[in-house]
């Protein structure tokens, strides 16, 4: 499928996101931050990240801009409403909220691979009130009910 993205002042002359393979599920997001700045995350912090650019997602799709799991198990840094949510209605800089949940400051220069980007199919349900809902063998069971540690349900 065909996705418009356009790129902004500050996306100029970065990659565009891209699968890094033939069958990756993601497009990895470039920080657009401007050339030479270093971005510190100090440990617990987070910060928006800009990526220079727009999307124009066709209805019935979302983006879900997700961690980059080397990021995560190297310097703990991750998305902090993973998965953030692009509608397909949005058209401001898509951005990426970063957070810093390891121990040493974390730097962000222009160019670096921060998230990426999961182009998804959404169900738009019309929502229907009613007074009794059908039973079901688990009923309300949740949150572990079935058991943990396959020593069985509780
Ligand atoms: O990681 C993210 C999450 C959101 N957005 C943009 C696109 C999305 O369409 C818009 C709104 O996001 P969301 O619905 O998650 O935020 P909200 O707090 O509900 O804000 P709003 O009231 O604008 O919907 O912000 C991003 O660029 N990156
Ligand atoms: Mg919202």
């Amino acid at each position: 499928m065909k996705v418009f993205i356009r790129r902004l002042t500050n996306g100029e002359g970065l990659p565009a996101p891209d699968y890094k393979s033939a069958g990756a599920a993601g497009l990895d997001l470039y920080a657009a931050l401007p050339a030479g700045q270093k971005l510190i995350l100090e440990p617990g912090a987070r910060d928006l990240i800009p990526t220079g650019l727009q999307i124009a997602l066709p209805e019935g799709y979302e983006a879900q801009v997700r961690p980059r799991s080397g990021l995560a198990v190297e310097h703990g840094v991750t998305v902090l409403n993973a998965p953030g949510t692009i509608d397909s209605d949005y058209r401001g800089e898509v951005k990426a909220l970063l957070v810093n949940h390891g121990g040493q400051p974390f730097e962000i220069t222009r160019g670096m691979r921060v998230a990426q980007l999961v182009i998804a199919p959404v169900a738009r349900a019309k929502l229907v009130e009613v007074d009794e809902l059908d039973d079901t063998a688990r009923g309300a069971g949740g949150f572990g009910s079935t058991g943990l540690h396959g020593e069985g349900g509780k």
